[in-house]
């Protein structure tokens, strides 16, 4: 039996919910009334995917877990049985801004919605914990759920048979597992405990196998069959991604990239204008969001950009409020055809009066709860921190399922930078950065990846659908799929180890700068020594060195103030990139400090990397209070570490598996060295103080030890740039 229209628009007295009894809407909503209810309040001709087997799942009083991607309509399967239910569909959703969206736009196609936060007037909120005039969609916050006052209204909800369903939006933020974790969803579990036959609806567009498995458990939901499970292909088939590599010389200057990018796609537009297949459309009409890290970048790309005639306007937490709510309303109303207002040039200084905008430059808090169907493009200047992150903002692209672009800008000091920010993190538990990493690993992955196309490495990472290339990706829709070959010949140039890409000293510089290697077998390290003696400056050829190799002698050590500032102690050669570097082999080697009568021979760069050592020093970065004994203590503690972790005689374990059969023991051994020592300067370089210093090496130690993801990714990059300087 279904309602009629009108009752859907109407406030329904308190009494008649008092009298009715727990809402088995199965048997009071039957198909016309869920489709009379599409069709006449929210406008729209049919239901997608599995919107409707939801809508009916959840009338029939099952609790659902609901995975549809970015765009897919996950609103309106929780919406409409609110219309159409009885009793109060309770919404719990992480952000006030994002409810705010939402039961705007359920006001204004007449819906009753409501939320309570602290915008609202004592009196209403009095109202709503005494349970009078309650919407049929009720939105409030994981907070407000957990405290006293609230659950009270609920039980009271209850016991007058008023609680229809609770629906958790965003419920990979309960899962320590999601990349969002609040901690608060977590005691949503309180709402099964209380209300056992309360049916639940969580929903996502992110949530990995774990992750989905950490919903059901967290919520305390029921296990399938009981629990109906709806998992949409994650597949975005209208989006194209693509990944385009920041290069460290400057010849990819991203800015001028995306420049191009859109000025390519104006003058696409005039020329297809110029036919004459459309009237009143700006060329310049193509809306899009491009994402930066920081608030000043995003700052610095919108100047340029409006200074190219592309009208961008930034949006982040530093502006005000005023400002920021004028560049959504302007962006959100823009569109192709809009006005170019005479006010224009004047708005540049009065914010508030801005009238079109078509480009957002945003920090990541942008976006969510957007619903702007026309984004033609999402551009990442910086990497997300997180492939479902990435996944959800590049979602924003495209959700009126015209094709649409998705591109990400990626360099390995963008995933550094990154990596720290994430290592610096103390607030989160040590679960939730192991997470994270975990997360950054796989977005990391994305980037690098030059082999699967796009849709399919995405599919595989949440839906696993088993899908192929060309059911996903048919018309060639990513990079990968487009040309891999010149996919792959751009990340190689762009991502080369330092000896190729410039970045420290190519082989032949090696070479140049004198390694050494004394008859005997031993080696000694490249350097030239600076004297200042007498006021005097001379470069002469120095040792470091001496005695021959071996594991069992690598702790000698006897440089005590190499660094210390003395020209007398100098030693180094020049970076690929023109700086001077000071390196002194220190485990290994005996500083012998002068001429020896010993005879040498030149190494080849090949051989030198097999042995280069370890503790760089560097002339310009100093660290208060450190000895060369607590950087000797570090490089060791930090090779114990990787020795026990991938010991070099396990065939077996992870680290050897790819270079099975290339390295043999002892290039393993020297392979280890070679990553303690680079971490080791890493740390060494991050720092100012001691303590510093110390507190970060002590962290990689247990990152080694719990070879948590970022030990992978450095690990992978260091045993690549050994293996190129092995001339492997
Ligand atoms: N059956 C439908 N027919 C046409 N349009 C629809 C339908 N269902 C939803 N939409 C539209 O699709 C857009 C996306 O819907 P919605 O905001 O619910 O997506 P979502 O899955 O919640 O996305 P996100 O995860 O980004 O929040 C909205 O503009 C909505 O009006």
């Amino acid at each position: 039996m279904s309602r009629p229209i009108s009752s859907y628009f109407a406030k329904r007295p308190t009494l008649a919910f008092a009298s009715c009894p727990q809402p088995k809407a199965a048997a009071c909503n039957s198909k016309p009334g869920i489709r009379e209810a599409l069709q006449k309040v929210f406008g729209l001709d049919d239901f997608r995917g599995m919107q409707e087997d939801v809508i009916n799942a959840t009338l029939a009083g099952k609790d659902c877990l609901v995975l549809m991607p970015t765009g897919g309509g996950k609103s309106l399967t929780y919406q409409l049985p609110a219309v159409v239910d009885d009793g109060v569909t309770l919404v719990v959703s992480p952000l006030l801004a994002l409810i705010q969206n939402q039961v705007d736009a359920l006001n204004k196609i007449g819906v009753n919605a409501a939320t309570l936060n602290s915008v609202l007037k004592a009196k209403e909120r009095k109202e709503i914990l005494l349970v009078r005039n309650l919407p049929s969609n009720y939105y409030t916050t994981p907070e407000l759920m957990a405290t006293e006052a609230f659950r009270s209204t609920l039980i009271k909800l209850h016991t007058r048979f008023m609680l229809a369903r609770l629906v958790v939006d965003e419920a990979h933020c309960i899962s320590e597992w999601g990349h969002d974790f609040r901690s608060d969803y977590r005691k949503l579990r309180w709402f099964k405990d209380n209300f056992p036959s309360t049916p639940i609806m969580a929903l996502t567009a992110t949530a990995t196998e774990s992750v989905r498995a950490d919903i059901i458990k967290q919520l305390h939901l029921p296990a399938p069959p009981e629990l109906a499970v709806f998992v949409s292909t994650f597949n975005r088939a209208n989006l194209h991604y693509e990944v385009r590599f920041k290069t460290p010389d400057t010849s990819n200057d991203p800015y001028q990239d995306v420049l191009h990018f859109l000025k390519t796609i104006y003058d696409n537009r005039k020329k297809r204008l110029a036919q004459g297949t459309t009237t009143g459309e700006r060329a310049e009409g193509v809306c899009g969001i491009i994402y930066c890290a920081t608030r000043s970048s995003c700052d610095d790309v919108s100047e340029k950009l409006r200074a190219d005639g592309v009208r961008a306007r930034s949006y982040h937490a530093g502006l005000k409020d005023t400002e920021r709510r004028a560049v959504l309303t302007a962006w959100s109303g823009t569109d192709a055809f809009s006005t170019v207002m005479p006010s224009d040039k004047a708005s540049e200084n009065v914010t508030p009066q801005i009238d079109v905008v078509d480009v957002v430059v945003a920090t990541i808090s942008f976006g969510m709860g957007i619903d702007k169907k026309d984004v033609r493009f999402v551009i990442h200047w910086d990497l997300s921190k997180s492939l479902e992150a990435y996944y959800q903002e590049s979602g924003r692209a495209g959700r009126d399922g015209k094709a649409s672009r998705c591109v990400l800008y990626y360099s390995h000091q963008d995933r550094d930078r990154q990596i720290y920010l994430l290592q610096q993190d103390t607030s989160s538990t040590e679960n939730t950065r192991r997470n994270a990493f975990e997360s950054f690993s796989k977005m990391v992955e994305y980037c690098e990846n030059v082999k699967t196309c796009r849709h399919v490495f995405i599919d595989q990472y949440f839906g696993a659908s088993g899908l192929t290339t060309e059911v996903l990706c048919p018309s060639k829709r990513c990079d990968v799929c487009k040309d891999p070959k010149t996919l792959a010949k751009a990340k190689t140039k762009a991502l080369a180890p330092p000896a190729e890409a410039g970045g420290f000293m190519s082989a032949k510089q090696f070479e140049a700068g004198g390694n050494l290697r004394l008859k005997d077998g031993s080696w000694v390290a490249p350097v030239k020594q600076k004297r200042t003696i007498g006021g005097e400056s001379s470069l002469d050829f120095g040792i470091v060195g001496g005695e021959d190799y071996s594991r069992s002698k690598k702790s000698r050590y006897t440089v005590d103030n190499i660094g210390s500032g003395s020209d007398e102690e100098g030693f180094g050669f020049r970076t690929g990139a023109g700086r001077r570097i000071k390196d002194v082999t220190v485990s290994r080697f005996e500083l012998l400090g002068r001429q020896t009568n010993r005879e040498v021979t030149f190494v080849s760069a090949r051989e030198m990397a097999k042995t280069q050592h370890p503790l760089i020093i560097s002339d310009t970065h100093h660290v208060a209070d450190l000895s060369c004994d607590d950087r000797e203590r570090g490089y060791l503690q930090l090779l114990k570490a990787l020795g026990i972790s991938m010991r070099p005689d396990d065939d077996a374990s992870w680290a050897w598996g790819m270079l099975d059969g290339i390295l043999d023991e002892e290039q393993r051994g020297n392979l280890l060295e070679y990553v303690a020592a680079s971490i080791e300067n890493q740390c060494f370089l991050a720092s100012k103080i001691c303590n510093v210093y110390k507190n970060k090496w002590m962290q990689r130690v247990k990152e080694i030890r719990h070879e948590e993801p970022t030990v992978k990714i450095v690990w992978d990059d260091l045993k690549r740039e050994f293996l190129k300087l092995n001339g492997y």
